[in-house]
């Protein structure tokens, strides 16, 4: 998997750093750790920025805690409210922590 899509609203965050994992169900939890993805939008899957994948960790609906929610820029229960409307059916999880890649950074590869 080398793409993964975000949806818009969350893109700003991304790019500041305070959004650093996203959560997502099993047929996005397949990336090699240590890669390097690009990101999209979901909507008009517009290029905006590459991630570094690296960390992908199990996790239930029922053990997400406020740590998640900091590291996604939310309180928990719009978190939780945030999940439970993409997945609304889905229990099991994949956190994927990712950092932004910077210029400098993707040069090196
Ligand atoms: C297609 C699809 O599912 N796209 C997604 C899924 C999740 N996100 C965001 C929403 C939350 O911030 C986290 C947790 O799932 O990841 C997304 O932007 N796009």
């Amino acid at each position: 998997m080398t793409e993964i899509t975000f949806y818009q609203c969350f893109q700003t965050n991304i790019l500041n750093g305070t959004k650093t994992i996203t959560i997502r169900d099993a047929s996005e939890k397949d990336f090699a750790i240590g890669s390097i993805v690009d990101v999209f939008t979901y909507e008009q899957h517009q290029w905006f920025a590459k991630i570094k994948i690296l960390a992908i960790t199990p996790i239930s609906y029922h053990q997400l805690n406020d740590t998640h929610a900091s590291q996604e820029n939310m309180t928990l229960p719009e978190l939780k409210q945030v999940i439970r409307d993409i997945y609304p059916n889905t229990d099991q999880l994949y956190v994927i922590h990712y950092q932004l890649v910077n210029e400098e950074e993707r040069c090196r590869q």
